[in-house]
This record gives structure tokens, sequence and C-alpha cells, in this order.
């Protein structure tokens, strides 16, 4: 079913202050009829309206509690005539048995059954469809760890029984049973359904065959439980189970579980074994392990050789496998992708494209330590020029989820279901920064999240949704897509980097990253020398330094202390006052008469118009008064080792002035305003220094200065910003050298461009995107 709402529909309603029933077992409950009654009609209903889509629910950090880490085994078994009102049964547990279908909404409700007659209802939430858990079938039996019993409807709603349930979570908090399992009450089994291994394993072929991998998958661990515990390890039976579950979790992505089947398969026979380390092998490739994933094919092709008939086909099936991860190692050594062949094959896709490219991630320039900054940053293994990869990173979770509205949620459900099902996830993401929302932790020295208890990792899902929002990224299907001024830009799906997440925020950065289907590519927009501190915008930065700061305080807690920051904090207070009046008198004039350009930001809004030449005068008039209010100690390069400060509330009059002098063909202005467009984003040309002395067309400029700004002086402190409008401005400033004749100006101005649009793509992209 699709996961593609965020809904509270099923939550429980808060109880009113000092409600007597808190804490205390309900007085009286609907009758086993009333509960299965009214679910039955629910269940009837959804089975009208089968593919009506399934709603994912949404944790409220208000309600966070933490996640059970013991094992059923260390609590205590109540009856549910003792669960109490609103509480978290903490040290206890419920075992019951579900006596119903599922209602399937946010969760899935069913109504269960005690070994004392005792019926209730509950509530699983955050279970993958790759979990039995997630359709919770009639008779199973479940174990609900550390129960929290909630009210159902509004306490005291007129007309209505009071009605309560079970709320389960924490997708660790529930244990789905096996039928022998000795937990289970005596009085509540049903006594093993099939008998022997034989039995299980033909069942769970028949779940295969239909299918319903999660079913086969339990079929499966029953017939392993079936065997006779007296033959030896390398019983055959017991091989052949391993090696069908084995298949079979490498179906459902459940790759961790896929490789340890696989290894629990040896045999000791390469008749067998080379199909052992065959899924060895492809599990080990889901999982990104191409190191390990090569071990395993190689020795699966050295069985398969060794053998006294060896199967070209199954040879030829083994080497495809060996080959993409030989391409895997490659592309992680030494950073070398095909991104325009990448880039082809996410448009060749059609109307819904997969994000997901089969690549490795190129992460060797980088590595993990202490920030001064903050915990943890990512810093420079080595020198790096500007426009070198930093980095490359394959998502570790990316759900092919462009809507706005469902996006986030898809990330949150991919979190859940992908740590249940490959734990080794767990030690990727859960090390991620979660904030410091959560009211508790997890001590030190006892089980915590991703750890294993009664065979499932713990998650915790209030952490898990702190670590989604901290670090997670919003991405189009590939930024060079998105800079086309023809394509909507609120298609945006939401991902999780973990090796990106480590890097720290700057708003005027020493990267600059993008995207291509679901890889982060990352490059340096400065020289970087080994051991710096790598940063990057965590979102585009406004210039109003007020409105700046806000983002970064509300989402992610911390006030900027970048050199822009700093610097425009020295300003006056007078000044930024007087800035903003003008800024709001400078836009009032340009939203009047609203200008053609064709970079990103103003896609969809296109004039014809020749401005008049009254609003330009008085649009230059107020931007001479703007520049006039930055302070040049603060802005001009005398403090900071010479750094020219972005002068941010420059650069929308700036490039408004470019266009209304470029619609009346008057190159000489647009050069000038093209200048100042790149001094405003930070960027020294030679020309900038020349412009007072008014020989702005006289002087030759060296492009790559644009980029290397300050030479070792500078290190670190260069504050040029890059963005798709430095690439506009550049190309404005060639079409318009080219106008005036000067060639070579033309050729370099072309040149830096298309070297700052290979920043801000990822990739050498035709500039040609820009007008598309
Ligand atoms: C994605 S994490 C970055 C890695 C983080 N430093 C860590 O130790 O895991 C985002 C968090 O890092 C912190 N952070 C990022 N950039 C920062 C900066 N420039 N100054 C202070 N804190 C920053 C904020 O707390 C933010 O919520």
């Amino acid at each position: 079913m699709a996961v593609t709402t965020i809904t509270k529909e099923t939550m429980a309603t808060s109880p009113p202050a000092k409600d007597p029933l808190v804490g205390k077992v309900p007085p009286r409950k609907l009758t086993r009829e009333q509960m299965l009654k009214t679910h039955r009609a629910h269940v009837k209903k959804q089975d009208l309206a089968p593919d009506a889509p399934r709603p994912v629910k949404q944790p409220v950090m208000a309600d966070a509690y933490p996640a059970c880490t013991k094992s059923i085994k260390e609590l205590e078994i109540i009856p549910l005539s003792d669960l109490r009102v609103e509480t978290h049964h903490r040290g206890q547990a419920v075992i019951v048995k579900i006596i119903s279908a599922p209602f399937i909404g946010a969760g899935s409700v069913s109504i269960v059954e005690d070994e004392f007659g005792n019926v209730d209802k509950i509530a699983i939430y955050n279970q993958g469809d790759t979990s039995i858990l997630s359709g919770v079938p009639e008779g199973c039996f479940v174990a609900i760890k550390e129960p929290y019993y909630i009210y159902n409807n509004a306490p005291g709603a007129s007309g209505e029984a009071l009605d309560f349930m079970i709320c389960v979570d924490h997708p660790s908090d529930v244990l789905l049973l096996r039928f022998t399992d000795p937990v289970i009450p005596e009085s509540l089994r049903l006594g093993p359904i099939l008998q022997t291994a034989d039995d299980w394993r033909n069942a769970g072929d028949k779940a295969f065959l239909e299918k319903d991998y999660p079913t086969a998958i339990f079929c499966y661990t029953e017939g392993l439980e079936a065997c006779d515990p007296s033959t030896p390890s390398d019983d055959p039976k017991r091989k052949s189970i391993h090696t069908k579950r084995s298949g079979t979790n490498l179906l459902l992505g459940r790759y961790d579980a896929a490789k340890a089947d696989a290894i629990a398969s040896l045999t000791g026979s390469p008749n067998t074994d080379w199909k052992a380390h065959f899924n060895a092998g492809r599990a080990s490739y889901g999982l990104c392990d191409y190191p390990s994933a090569k071990e395993h094919l190689t020795k699966a092709i050295s069985l398969i050789n060794s053998s006294s008939t060896p199967n070209p086909s199954s040879i030829a099936a083994v080497q495809k496998e060996l080959t993409r991860t030989e391409s895997r190692l490659h592309e992680e050594t030494t950073g070398d992708y095909p991104f325009t062949e990448m880039l082809s094959l996410l448009l060749k896709q059609g109307t819904n494209p997969t994000p997901h490219l089969d690549r490795g991630s190129f992460l060797l320039n980088t590595t993990i330590q202490p920030s001064p900054h903050h915990g943890r940053g990512l810093f420079a293994t080595r020198d790096l020029s500007p426009g070198d990869l930093v980095l490359v990173e394959k998502a570790s979770l990316m759900p092919n989820q462009y809507s706005p509205t469902r996006a986030s949620a898809a990330l949150y459900a991919s979190m859940i279901r992908q740590m249940c099902d490959n734990p080794s996830l767990c030690s990727a993401i859960l090390p991620l920064y979660p904030g410091d929302d959560l009211p508790y932790s997890y001590p030190a020295n006892s089980p915590s999240p991703g750890d294993i208890i009664d065979s499932v990792p713990i998650i915790d899902i209030f952490q898990a949704e702190g670590i989604r929002s901290k670090n997670c990224f919003s991405l189009p299907l590939a930024t060079v897509l998105a800079t086309r001024p023809s394509m909507p830009d609120n298609l945006l799906a939401n991902g999780l980097w973990t090796h990106t997440s480590y890097m720290n925020h700057s708003c005027v950065p020493n990267t600059m990253r993008s995207f291509m289907g679901d890889l982060l590519i990352s490059r340096a927009t400065r020289a970087i020398k080994k051991g710096e501190e790598i940063f990057q915008q965590y979102c585009p930065v406004k210039p109003n330094p007020e409105e700046r700061r806000k983002p970064f305080v509300d989402n992610w807690g911390f006030t900027c202390t970048c050199v822009l920051c700093t610097s425009e904090q020295k300003s006056s207070a007078a000044n930024l006052a007087k800035r903003n009046e003008l800024v709001d008198k400078i836009d009032k004039i340009c939203a009047k008469h609203k200008i053609l350009d064709n970079i990103a930001v103003n896609k969809g809004i296109e004039s014809k118009d020749i401005i008049p030449d009254a609003a330009i005068r008085n649009v230059d008039k107020l931007m001479r008064q703007l520049e006039d209010l930055h302070e040049q100690e603060i802005y001009d390069g005398h403090e900071e080792g010479g750094v020219l400060i972005p002068r941010l509330t420059l650069i929308y009059p700036s490039n408004w002035l470019i266009s209304a002098h470029r619609g009346r063909k008057n190159w000489s202005r647009v050069v000038k305003y093209s200048i100042k467009v790149l001094r405003n984003f930070g960027f020294r040309t030679i020309q900038a220094d020349q412009e007072k002395s008014d020989r702005i067309e006289g002087v030759e400029w060296e492009p790559m200065g644009l980029w290397d700004m300050d030479g070792e002086k500078g290190q670190g402190k260069a504050a040029g910003l890059m963005t798709v409008h430095v690439v506009a401005a550049l190309r404005r400033l060639a079409e318009a050298y080219e106008s005036l004749g000067r060639k070579e100006m033309a050729r370099r101005c072309e040149e830096a461009a298309r070297f700052g649009y290979m920043i801000v793509c990822g990739f050498e992209a035709d500039l040609g995107n820009l007008d598309m």
C-alpha cells in the first residue's frame, strides 16, 4: 500500500487536566461484543475501498517517550485488565492473541485477547511492509513490551462510551511471537499449527509462490525452529531452509538477514556454496559494502569453476554482479563518475523516474572530526582546488516521493522501516545529531537504540524523527534540471546522506552541494587546505541579516558565526534600519517594473517592456545610497585578511539594473552592474578594483581570479558566495563584452560561467540549460 499523507487521524486525544482516570484502571470498558462489532464495521468499510491510500502517523515530539530497552524475559507479564489509563507500564508487558482482522489506517488497529479472556484494542504504528506486523494477521501472538495505554476517544465525549487502546509507537516495543514461543501462556497456545520442519518449509514455499514474503520468512523461521535440535548444525534440511530464507530476505531488501542466512547455509560443498556466496555478495552489495561483495562474488566464481561441471550461466550471473561491484569500488576510490550519462539515464525514464542511481560513494577527501563550531564536522583530508570534487555520496535513504506535503513523512517512514529491516544501518543513522528536543536519554552502558534485544533492533521513533529533521536535505531530481526556468521548483524529495550530515553550516561556505538522482555531489567553491573544516549552506541564505538568522535558530538551534554574519553584526543598528528602508523603496519600484531574467529565481516572470528612464535612475540612486550604508571598513576587505564581505541586499537591485540596461542594449552598463553582482556576492575581480576609476572596459581580467581570491592569505576566510546568480551575471558579462567587440573578455567570462555552473550543478553541464 502506498504511503501518502501525514495524518493524526488515530492519535489519542490528550486527556483534560486533572483527569481522575489517569493512572487508574478504567471503571468500565466496552464489552468484547461492542468492541468486535464496531471494529468489524470499520474493517468492512475498509474492505470496500481496499486501494485507499494508507496514511502515515507523524510523531508528536511533546508526547515523546523512550522505547523499551528490556528483553521480554525481564518484564512482568500483566493481564489486560491491569492496564491503567494514560500510563506507560514500565517493567511490564502483555502477551495477547490477535482476534480480529486489522483495520489499516495510520497504523494497524486490531482486537486482542489475553490468557484470562480480557479483550482490548491495540494500534501498532511504524511497521514496514516487510513485517507481518504491518498487517497483524488474525490468530498471531504478540508481546507488547512496556505498553502505553491511552484514550481512544475524547474522555467524556457526549454520548460515547469511554474507549481505550494500547498504542505501540516504537516498532521494537511489539514482538511477533512464534506459535511455540515459550513466553506464550499455556492456556493461550494453540499448540503447533504445523508439526515438522518439512511442513513449515512447504508452507514457506507456498507463501513464497504467492509472493507473501513476510509470511514465507515466518514459516521458514518456524521450520528452522522445528528442525531436530539433536541433528548436527550442518544438517542439509536446516541449510536448505537458510538458503530459501536468504533468497526471500534478499527480495525484501533485508540484506543483513539475507547475508547471515547465506553464510549459515554454507555446507562445505562447492555445488551449493557458490550460491551461498552469491547471495552473501548480493546482500553485501545491497548494504553498499562493496569490498565484502567483491570477496563473496570472487569466491562464488572460484567455487563454480572448481566443481566438476561448471555451469556457464551461473558464472555469467555471478560475473555480472562482480563487474558492477568493481565499478562501485572504482567510483569509491577515484571519484570518477559519468555524470552526463547518469543524467541521461534519469531523463530517459519517462514520467515517473526513479532517482536511485546504481553508483558508489566517493568520500575519501573528507573525514569526520570534532569541530570548534559544533560537535563533529567534516574536514578535508587533502588540499582541494576550487571546483574539485569534495565528495559524492549515495543517499542512505531517499524515498521516491517528490510531493512537498508527503516527502518528509515518506523519509520518516523509510528511516524506521530500513533500520528495522537492516539493523546494520542503525550504526550509520543513530549517531547523527538528533537535536536537543528529546526529553530523555538512554543511560550509557545499558541497551539503547540500535542494540538488538529479542532479535530486533531497538528503535526510538522520536529520536529517529529528531535525526530526520536535523539532517535531511530536500532535493530536485537533478540540480541542473532545477536551474531550468521552465522547471517547476516545488518538486522536492527528502533524503538522508549520513556522511554529508556531519558537515556544519556556513552562510558563505567553501563547498556547494548539488544533486543527481539520489547522489549528493559537493564541490569546492574555493581552495581548501588539508585539515580545514568543510562547510555547506543548510538552506539558501536571506539578504537581510535578521531574516537570515531565523531559520538556523528555529530549525537547527544555532546562531551562525560565519564571516558574513559576524561582519554584519558590526554594522550600526541605525545603518541596518536605513538599509531596510531603502530596500523597501527599491523593491516597490522594481515590483512595478518586473524584469526579464532567465536565472532560476525569476522563473516565469517575464516582461518585454522597456523600463522607463526615471525608474532606472531612481533604482540606481537608491542603490548607491544603499552601497554607502555598507561600511567600507566592514565590507571592503580592510578587516578579515582582505576578504570582501558579500553585500547581499545589493544583489537584487544590481540584477534588476542589468536586466533593465540589457533591455536597452546598453552594454557598458550591463558590464558595470554584472561586475557589481559579482562583488556583492563577495568576489573580487581585477575590474571591480578598477571600477571607481571608470576604466571598466579597458582592463584585462583573469577569470580564475574570481575563485582563487586571496591565495594563501585569505585561506579559510574568503567569503565569495557561489550561486546560480553568479553564473547568470557572468553570462550577462560575456554577452555584453561580445556585443562591445571584446571577444577575449567574452570568452573568459563564458569560461568562468561554465566553471561556476559546474560547481552549481556538480558536473560540466551545458549553460544552455539556463535558457530552457
Ligand atoms: C546536520 S548536524 C551537523 C553535524 C553536527 N555538528 C554533529 O555534531 O553531528 C546539524 C547541527 O549542527 C549544528 N551546527 C551546524 N552548523 C553550525 C554552526 N555553524 N554553528 C553552530 N552549530 C552548528 C547545529 O546544532 C545543527 O542542528
